[in-house]
């Protein structure tokens, strides 16, 4: 069947709607963080006729016809910022959790997670998500998401204290509000809503804070007449 042949693949209602979190149009470039397996670069492909940038690769891109959309590279995300060459106005960093929003497909978790792994775990998403922070240029979206249901992967990650150049925009444009936290971010509950357990922020990075030099002239079309202090 089409499952075999590769022609197709299942994914949760949830991890869909991650995608809708990132909003991909006609056009854009998104650099897809932690790609690997490629389930929702593809589908986020699938969306565009720009480019994914994806940190892994996936032969199934043939399959699908997105091989053209989709550059894979093979490198530790926080190796890529030094390079200071890649940068995108949209960035996913669908981060390695602890997979609690998948306890009905991964029965095996409930037994292979301890406290000290989680506190591991959560210092390794703040690395990434400081890694992924840098490839986001002045006004682009970063969007950070997680298949876990605990908050303190998901909300208590958001790093606005340490990263103040950056803002929440409330994915109430993105996705049924069902699903919108008071807080402005995505969340799939599943026994609320009966799909995996999901989280999403969808962050904004400000234009002015780019620019922190003295008497440096703002760069960007909009804004060009602006004499910075
Ligand atoms: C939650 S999974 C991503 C799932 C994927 N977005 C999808 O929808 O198919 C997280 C992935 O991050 C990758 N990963 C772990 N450490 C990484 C690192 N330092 N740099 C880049 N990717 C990493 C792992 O290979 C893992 O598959």
């Amino acid at each position: 069947g089409l499952l075999k042949k590769g022609l197709c693949s299942v994914q949760d209602e949830s991890a869909g709607l991650v995608v809708s979190v990132v909003d991909p149009q006609p056009g854009e470039t998104i650099i897809d963080c932690c790609a690997a397996p490629g389930g929702k670069t593809h589908y986020m492909a699938s969306h565009l006729s720009g480019q994914v940038v994806e940190n892994s690769y996936k032969e199934t891109a043939k399959l699908h016809q997105v091989d053209g959309i989709i550059i894979a590279i093979h490198a530790d995300l926080r190796t890529l910022p030094d390079s200071g060459q890649l940068k995108s106005n949209k960035v996913l960093l669908d981060a390695p959790c602890s997979g609690l929003g998948v306890l009905s497909k991964r029965v095996d978790l409930r037994w292979n997670r301890n406290l000290e792994d989680m506190e591991q775990l959560k210092e390794f998403q703040d690395e990434l998500l400081d890694a992924a922070s840098k490839l986001v240029k002045p006004g682009g979206v970063l969007v950070y998401s997680s298949c876990s249901i605990d908050p303190e992967e998901n909300d208590d990650r958001v790093f606005l204290v340490t990263h103040p150049d950056f803002h929440i925009d409330p994915v109430d444009r993105y996705v049924p509000p069902d699903f919108v936290t008071s807080s402005g971010f995505f969340f799939s509950n599943p026994v609320k809503h009966s799909v995996d357990g999901s989280f999403a922020a969808h962050l904004v990075r400000d234009l002015l804070n780019e620019f922190p030099g003295s008497n440096s002239l703002w760069l960007y079309p909009q804004l060009r007449d602006i004499q910075i202090q």
